[in-house]
């Protein structure tokens, strides 16, 4: 059987795009969403402890962008199930030489796109189609008190979002934005 994903690391180093093969047929598709033996490669000896779904209603609405402290650090694999969203991880790791540069990639069901996310990078989208549905396959629990989140629109950021950012939740909207005294996550 020919591989069942086609993986290529970023220009952030340890995030890699995955894109899922499709077996079509006339009744439709088929294509594996998680593979431990063929993932092996990036996730390494983590395992996935928890997988959450989120479903966004209204085009241009953001979620994020969120990460968890260590202990709970969390390597995070996101594919799109449903519509289209313009994905963004930021570089948290305090030593990376990439640290605070970010990333965007259009995830939909139809380029059958995913992201594997490690641990140190935050992480948010806008959805670029209306009611669009992502899986996120985590390796570290959900911790709320491990909760750290950035602001979409901060000016240190400065991140590229397609279009204009709406429906940004409470916890979203009063992050504030980054200052020097943040020097990243010690990974
Ligand atoms: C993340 C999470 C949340 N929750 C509860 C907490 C709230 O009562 C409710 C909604 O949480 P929140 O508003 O943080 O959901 P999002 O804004 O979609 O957050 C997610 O969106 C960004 C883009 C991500 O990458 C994270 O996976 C995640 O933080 O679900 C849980 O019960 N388990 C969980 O793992």
């Amino acid at each position: 059987m020919n591989k069942r994903f086609t993986i290529k690391e970023t220009k952030l180093p340890g995030l890699y795009t995955l894109k899922r093969t499709k077996i079509e047929d006339k009744r439709g598709s088929f294509a594996r969403m998680f593979c431990d033996k063929e993932l092996a490669g990036i996730m390494s000896d983590r395992s996935v402890v928890q997988i959450n779904h989120t479903c966004t209603a209204e085009k241009s609405s953001v979620r994020g962008i969120h990460f968890q402290y260590p202990p709970f650090a969390e390597a995070k694999f996101v594919s799109c199930i449903r519509g289209r969203v313009f994905d963004v991880v930021v570089d948290l790791r305090r030593k990376s030489p990439t640290f605070l540069h970010w990333h965007g990639e259009v995830l939909s069901s139809e380029n059958a796109m995913a992201l594997f996310i490690p641990e140190g990078f935050a992480h948010g989208f806008q959805v670029m189609e209306c009611n669009s549905e992502l899986l996120y396959f985590h390796t570290s629990p959900y911790h709320m008190p491990s909760e750290g989140g950035l602001h979409p629109e901060d000016p240190k950021l400065a991140i590229q979002w397609p279009c204009p950012v709406i429906n940004l939740s409470r916890r979203d909207a009063e992050q504030s934005f980054l200052d020097d005294s943040f020097t990243g996550l010690d990974l």
